[in-house]
């Protein structure tokens, strides 16, 4: 084999640096050509499935068009649903051989990566002991965008930095071992070095996968091990994301990709942000703003990626103190992916700041445990499973627990509970007197004030269920009735996600194709599939899910009686939460919530978000839209035309496909269509069908939420043969009562809001949604009698 002896070393890591020979073009199968009325084309071992459920690099060259179930256009796909990686029964794919791993070499290689990790550690001690401004400065916007990504203790962040840096030693294991024995990119793509590494020298940095005692238990793990008896990991906490399609590093490993016109550096971030996005008001008024709220609550159940700090968990910072400038290469952290701001942004240029904070997120090891390229760590439990509210790990779950009939503990400020105030210091802007910081099950409650509104609301609904069981259970012990509430409240979570929230978002086509809808009356579901892997995929929370950033409000209106009281800068919330402790806040935040339209899904973005997010009373904050895009390369997606060839849409030719004003822009920001990002492009494209989302966004989000049902053994309506934890059929009948309206009447302050629309994310007040008063059987209660021992 052809030996490349290039010396990409750890310093050039995390920028980019155009080294010819790595670059190279992806080719893919050309568009899908629909043959209609096929239905049983396929082979014996092929389904016909939804093209985003069979990645492009595992078709057949010889692709095969058929019609799913529900009619429409699939593909014969060989490798099954949810198998992103290459089919493990054939040694060969796309003329790709597998990789021997020769143990002498790997030996080396071990050596080779474990002195430069050293190297690196030493490197950081350095950079931490010399420069005043290694450190993100406490109360600027860059420690606030920090603070997403903060963990819940020392243990935590012992726990992440350990898995974390064990994965990087892998990553440079591989590097090392793809430049020593002369592997393409794509070899490693499409995982073709397969050689477990546990009984190597490498071994100890395979993760531990968690031991299994019973497989009958009946509550699921609140770390979410144990749920698949073959894949214990699945899911857990500090685990890989699952990808749809490889990723796109110019070294194939981890280094961010680069042009596809000639391999030249991508246009910085802030500069396609701030030519692309826009502020306008475009208000949608057929969705209220709690498909935004809820949506941010739900994606914090499921996915929390995590910036690399220094060990100590202080933020780096990759820009000089005054915001300037860039740190230079050789003074930064290795994880420093700082974006460029343009010397004449329209905005960020008036305070003289050239470059904003971004720092790469930590990696987690496979849990097959070989080499390959970087993979990024999910900080929560994977599945919809409440960690939100109870935690994702048992020290948050204990400390979250009042350990008394079954309860969550509160803050009790004058008769209403609040959530327990946090110790964590840092966790808000201030600690002052009067103010309040909160704490709940995921650690960004505090990032928004109406995020924190639904985090209280749970707790409350928690509380509510606990005390009901507790009387009508007088024998049940504090911990049966902790159990057993955080089950119901986590199948009410399904509930609310698969009956309105997902049908509001995707419309009804998607939730057919994607097998997404529940069962109706008593019955059981037989869904559940042990081959789906249910984890999050890289794209969906790297950008598809992001779709949410477009539809905020920047801001908050608050009413009163009769008319505004108030109109919130949502900046002013930010990690600011001290206003809930008025007491008809919470309240309004609710009638807010569940009236106000959102804005629509597009090239809009408000400046709350792109000039202000986490001013934290300075005069500029940092931008959301310049970090989704550096996070999409920092995680390696691929370009948006990729994705678009995935779920079997052409791809696109010429920029102004998107139109003559926008393609103009993208034009001036992109050197070709190729190099086009996945958040940008899913965003301008057209709504498709009933979705508020384009085509693209809206079957990665389908996909995702049909592998989250599909994939959970615990999943509320799977039969007791599935589900250890399963139902009675009455109790069913029950839960699928639940909406997200009931939960809001039964705890509400009640001072204000005494009415709902039945389905709180559509237009209140249109026919089959007009408001009811809170006591009217239109909005269900669930008889929690079916409980009773
Ligand atoms: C309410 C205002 C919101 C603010 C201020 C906000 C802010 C942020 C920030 C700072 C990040 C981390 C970005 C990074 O470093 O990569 C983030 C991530 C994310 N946001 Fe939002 N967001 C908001 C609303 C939403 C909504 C409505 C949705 C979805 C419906 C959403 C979905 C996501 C997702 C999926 C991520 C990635 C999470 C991860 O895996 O780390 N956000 N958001
Ligand atoms: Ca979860």
């Amino acid at each position: 084999a052809h030996i490349q002896h290039n010396s990409i070393t750890i310093s050039q890591l995390g920028h980019h640096k155009h080294v010819k020979s790595h670059h190279h073009h992806h080719e893919f199968t050309p568009a899908p050509h629909i043959v209609r009325g096929h239905k049983d084309i396929c082979s014996q071992e092929a389904d016909c499935v939804i093209p985003v459920q069979c990645p492009a690099h595992v078709r057949d060259e010889a692709k095969l068009h058929c019609k799913t179930l529900s009619g429409r256009a699939g593909v014969c796909c060989t490798t099954g649903q949810n198998h992103t990686e290459f089919s493990s029964g054939s040694k060969k794919s796309r003329g790709n051989h597998l990789v021997n791993v020769d143990p002498l070499v790997l030996g080396a290689v071990t050596r080779h990566s474990r002195v430069e990790l050293h190297e690196l550690h030493l490197r950081e001690v350095r950079i931490l002991s010399r420069s005043r401004s290694a450190i993100v400065p406490f109360g600027s916007a860059g420690y606030g965008h920090f603070r997403n990504s903060r963990l819940y203790s020392m243990n935590d962040l012992a726990d992440v930095m350990s898995i974390a840096n064990r994965a990087l030693e892998i990553a440079l294991a591989t590097r090392a071992f793809k430049n020593r024995q002369g592997i393409s990119n794509e070899q490693i793509e499409y995982g073709m070095i397969q050689e477990d590494l546990r009984p190597t020298p490498l071994g100890s940095a395979c993760p531990v996968p968690p031991v299994c005692t019973n497989a009958h238990v009946r509550y699921r793990k609140i770390d979410g091990s144990c749920n698949n008896i073959n894949n214990p990991g699945w899911g857990m906490p500090l685990t890989p994301y699952s990808r749809l399609l490889p990723p796109m590093y110019r070294d194939g490993i981890w280094i961010p990709r680069v042009s596809e016109d000639q391999g030249q550096p991508l246009y910085s971030a802030r500069l396609i942000s701030s030519t692309i996005f826009v502020d306008n008001d475009v208000p949608n008024y057929d969705y209220t703003l709690m498909l935004m709220q809820f949506g941010q609550f739900l994606s914090h159940d499921i996915t929390q990626s995590i910036d690399t700090s220094f060990a100590n968990g202080s933020a780096i910072s990759c820009c000089t103190e005054d915001g300037n400038q860039e740190i230079p290469h050789e003074f930064r952290h290795y994880a420093c992916m700082p974006i460029l701001i343009p010397p004449k942004d329209p905005f960020f240029s008036k305070f003289k700041q050239g470059c904003m904070n971004f720092v790469r997120s930590v990696l987690a090891p496979r849990l097959d445990c070989t080499l390959g390229y970087a993979q990024q760590m999910n900080k929560v439990s994977h599945f919809i499973d409440g960690s939100a509210i109870y935690g994702s790990n048992t020290e948050q779950t204990r400390d979250l627990r009042s350990f008394v009939n079954g309860r969550l503990r509160t803050f009790n400020d004058f008769g209403r509970d609040l959530l327990p105030l946090t110790e964590d210091e840092d966790a808000c802007i201030t600690t002052e007197q009067g103010s309040a910081c909160f704490s709940a099950g995921d650690t960004r409650l505090n990032q928004m004030v109406s995020l924190t509104v639904l985090h209280t609301l749970f707790m409350r609904e928690h509380n509510r269920i606990a005390n009901e069981l507790a009387q009508l259970n007088p024998y049940w012990k504090d911990e049966q009735i902790f159990l057993e509430t955080r089950q119901i409240v986590t199948a009410e979570l399904q509930v609310i996600t698969y009956n309105e929230y997902l049908p509001t978002l995707l419309g009804e086509n998607a939730m057919k194709d994607f097998g997404l809808s529940l069962e109706t009356g008593d019955a059981y579901s037989y869904d559940y599939d042990q081959r789906i892997n249910p984890s999050i995929i890289n794209e969906f929370s790297g950008a598809a899910f992001r779709f949410g950033h477009s539809m905020v409000d920047g801001i908050l209106k608050i009413y009163g009686k009769n008319k505004m009281e108030a109109a919130i800068d949502i900046p002013e919330i930010m990690f600011h939460p001290a206003r809930l402790r008025k007491t008809e806040f919470f309240d309004q935040v609710l009638t807010t919530m569940t009236n106000d339209p959102i804005q629509d899904v597009d090239n809009s973005v408000s400046e709350a978000l792109t000039k202000y997010m986490f001013r934290a009373g300075n005069p500029f904050g940092v931008d959301i839209a310049s970090i989704n895009i550096q996070r999409g390369r920092d995680h390696g997606l691929r370009p948006y035309n990729d994705y678009r060839e995935l779920v079997g849409q052409a791809r696109i030719k010429s920029f102004e496909e998107f139109g003559e004003e926008l393609g103009n822009k993208l034009k001036t920001v992109y050197a070709s269509v190729d190099d086009i990002d996945l958040w940008v492009g899913g965003l301008l494209e057209p709504k498709y069908g009933g979705s508020v989302l384009g085509l693209t966004f809206r079957d990665i989000v389908a996909e995702q939420f049909s592998r989250l049902k599909k994939g959970d053994k615990y999943f509320f309506e799977n039969d007791p043969t599935i589900n250890p934890g399963s139902f009675t059929p009455e109790q069913l009948t029950e839960l699928r009562k639940v909406s997200l309206a009931r939960i809001i009447c039964d705890n509400r302050d009640g001072i204000l809001l005494v009415r709902q629309p039945p389905n709180v994310f559509r237009k209140p007040g249109l026919p089959g949604n007009e408001y009811v008063d809170c006591t009217s059987p239109v909005i269900p209660h669930i008889n929690l009698m079916y409980w009773k021992d």
